[in-house]
């Protein structure tokens, strides 16, 4: 029995309550950030240590801001198209170019189309010029001595020209805070040794928090430094961290993994012993064990070695901090009011940060939950948006207003077909040929199940469904399921693909299932599809006709929610048997036992054929290489893709 007993989380705190810890104890970190000298054009991104005055003005003298002649104003008052006047070149007129210094004496331009060259000596012109056109005067743009930026200004490129036109060729920077990144775990293997990823040993895995979060460093303006992944044993943690603490070379260490209650997590432990700790646990989820400390004056953090724990973590305290370092104010995420497609248990004296997909149908920004796990480095890769459930709720309702705070750009969002219902593979390749056109449209979709998708059709929560009911009495799909629940609202059905449905089994099929009735069978474990699934309605007909009772199958009651995870169940070894498509089966190396063939159909209302997304879409689909791409899937008919059915 491994001893946990040393290893107890101090009082959990709130996030805020940890961020004004973590203010205080570094407040004098944030006042004295070093600062170095960089050539101008080497600065985009850097924060000015002080204001920079301009040291030349811009222009530094009169210019001609046209091809043409020079003169003074007053010479030329009196011209007109029946008053021409005459000028000697050379005394009255000059001739000049774009940029040239202004003769002396002279106070305008004339554009060389506007003068009438009579020989080498006069011209003649037909309109008078007034003082200062077409110059540009001396300290229009700059003043010598003015602050061009000020203290803690970010550096970006129009900077850089402005501060060279004003002569500025260096400038006084913060020194980028160095933040070194020590990986902790026996069971990690880094990309770059030999080892074939695919061919990793049992409980071995890919290191790849360390890299995240130096990208994330490296956003802030910081500078990361990775250290090589170390075992999990306390003394050489400690070992690595007192040296990196002892060389003085880092403003910031974060230890990853081992933040939390396991025999083998021992950051808060190697902290505590080298320095401080002052938290330990966070009331938030993802990212609850999260461990701040110093050693001598060197913030230390111990990072949560779930991917999406260490990135909230990271972002509301890590970054903050980083930003403070450089004289930056903290960070905050433009937010947009959205509402909630589902609805979202959750624990009380917990804030939540639930990663969402963002759609914008018929003007309402709606946020799709994206999967909760921590470990769901996915749900971070996919998310348009953070959005927080409070501590005090235990949860949030359908339809909830919410604030989503934005991960991307809302035109982005603005640009994302929102398709919810049922899955099917090809939907990836839509998605794949949708976004290879570089319009900036984008599908986004979420698995519901056929009977979800309508659903969502009919609350306008998305603009396209994903449908394959079949309709028992006809042994049509989907026209009258639409008819009953989406009743008075006109909807196109757009035919997708034709399927083969059946049964997937390990490669060899060792239960030796040869259709539906097999399933039933002692011995056999199924995995279903949730209720309301086109695949699921399917079963339960097939079900009907041969007389077996649901009871009777082992593993009924367990569903999952894609094609895919049904094949990887059957693939790891969780059930025997699923119902699901070939396509699913082939992409996991599975043997198929083929019982039906059926439509799978987009449902999309008639108000939204307009919308340049959908008309993207439909081209898409409607192009022979989507056809083409289908069917090397497998399993697939292509027959009636892109043919278009009004209904309503
Ligand atoms: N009994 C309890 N167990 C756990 C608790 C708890 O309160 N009681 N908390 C859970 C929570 S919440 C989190 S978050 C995790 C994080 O704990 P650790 O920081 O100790 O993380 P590890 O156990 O080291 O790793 C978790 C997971 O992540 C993988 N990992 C770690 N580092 C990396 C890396 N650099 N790159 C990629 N993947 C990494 C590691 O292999 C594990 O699979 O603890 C829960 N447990
Ligand atoms: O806090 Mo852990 O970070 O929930 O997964």
């Amino acid at each position: 029995m491994p001893d946990y007993s040393t290893n107890i989380y101090l009082k959990k705190k709130s996030l805020t309550e940890a961020r004004t810890l973590l203010f205080e104890k570094f407040a004098a970190l944030m006042k004295t950030a070093a600062a170095e000298t960089v050539p101008t054009p080497n600065a985009v991104g850097r924060v000015l240590a002080r204001g920079v005055p301009a040291l030349r003005s811009s222009p530094a003298h009169h210019l001609s801001a046209m091809d043409g002649i020079a003169v003074k104003a007053e010479q030329t008052f009196g011209a007109g198209e029946t008053t021409p006047k005459t000028l000697a070149v050379g005394r009255e007129a000059f001739f000049v170019n774009t940029g040239n210094l202004l003769p002396a004496g002279t106070n305008a331009v004339i554009m060389i189309e506007d003068v009438h060259v009579i020989d080498d000596a006069t011209v003649e012109i037909l309109a008078p010029s007034f003082p200062w056109q077409y110059v540009r005067k001396a300290g229009e743009d700059i003043v010598a001595t003015e602050l061009l930026f000020p203290t803690n200004h970010v550096v970006t490129p129009y900077c850089v020209g402005a501060l060279l036109a004003a002569g500025v060729t260096s400038v006084s920077v913060r020194k980028k805070p160095r933040v070194l990144i020590l990986p902790t775990g026996s069971e990690l293997v880094d990309w770059e040794d030999k080892t074939d990823p695919a061919g990793l040993a049992p409980g071995k895995i890919l290191e790849s928090n360390s890299y995240m979060l130096g990208a994330l460093v490296r956003a802030c303006g910081a500078e990361p430094v990775r250290h090589p992944i170390l075992p999990d044993d306390p003394d050489t943690i400690a070992q690595a961290l007192k040296k990196a603490v002892d060389d003085g070379d880092y403003q910031a260490v974060m230890l990853v993994g081992g933040s939390s209650a396991g025999a083998k997590d021992y950051s808060w432990i190697v902290i505590d012993r080298l320095g401080e700790v002052f938290v330990h646990g966070l009331t938030i989820m993802p990212g609850k064990p999260l461990i701040i400390g110093a050693v001598s004056t060197v913030p230390v953090f111990g990072m949560p070695g779930y991917p999406v724990s260490a990135v909230v973590c990271f972002e509301e305290l890590v970054r903050p901090l980083l930003c403070r370092m450089q004289g930056l104010p903290v960070p905050v995420r433009k937010t947009v009011s959205a509402i909630l497609a589902k609805k979202t248990a959750s624990k009380l004296g917990v804030e939540e940060f639930l990663r969402v997909k963002l759609g914008k149908v018929d003007d309402i920004v709606i946020a799709t939950q994206l999967p909760r796990g921590a470990g769901s480095v996915t749900s971070l890769a996919d998310a348009d948006a953070f959005v927080r459930v409070p501590a005090s709720t235990e949860g949030m309702a359908e339809a909830q207003a919410v604030t989503a705070e934005l991960l991307r750009p809302l035109s982005d969002i603005e640009q994302t077909v929102v398709v919810v219902g049922s899955h099917d593979n090809t939907l990836d390749v839509l998605s794949d040929m949708i976004a290879a056109r570089g319009l900036g449209f984008k599908l986004a979709s979420t698995h519901v199940g056929s009977m979800g998708g309508l659903m969502a059709v009919a609350r306008g929560r998305c603009h396209v469904a994903g449908s394959h009911l079949l309709d028992e009495k006809t042994g049509e799909y989907n026209i009258s399921y639409i008819q009953k629940h989406l009743a008075g609202m006109p909807v196109k059905l757009v035919k997708l693909v034709s399927r083969e449905q059946g049964l997937m089994v390990v490669p060899g099929n060792p239960k030796n299932i040869s259709g539906i009735a097999d399933i039933a069978r002692t011995g056999v474990t199924f995995i279903n599809r949730q209720a309301g699934s086109g695949t699921r309605i399917l079963l339960d007909f097939k079900l009907k006709e041969l007389g077996i009772d649901p009871g009777a199958i082992d593993g009924y009651a367990n569903d999952e929610y894609t094609h895919m995870s049904v094949a990887i169940a059957v693939a790891s070894g969780v059930a025997d048997t699923g119902l699901g498509i070939l396509a699913a089966a082939r992409a996991l190396g599975l043997d198929f036992i083929p019982v039906v063939s059926e439509e799978y159909d987009l449902v999309i209302p008639a108000r939204f054929f307009d919308l340049p997304g959908i008309a993207t879409l439909l081209k898409v689909i409607q192009s022979p290489a989507f056809a083409e791409r289908v069917n090397t899937l497998g399993g697939y008919g292509t027959h009636n893709t892109g043919k278009v059915i009004d209904l309503g």
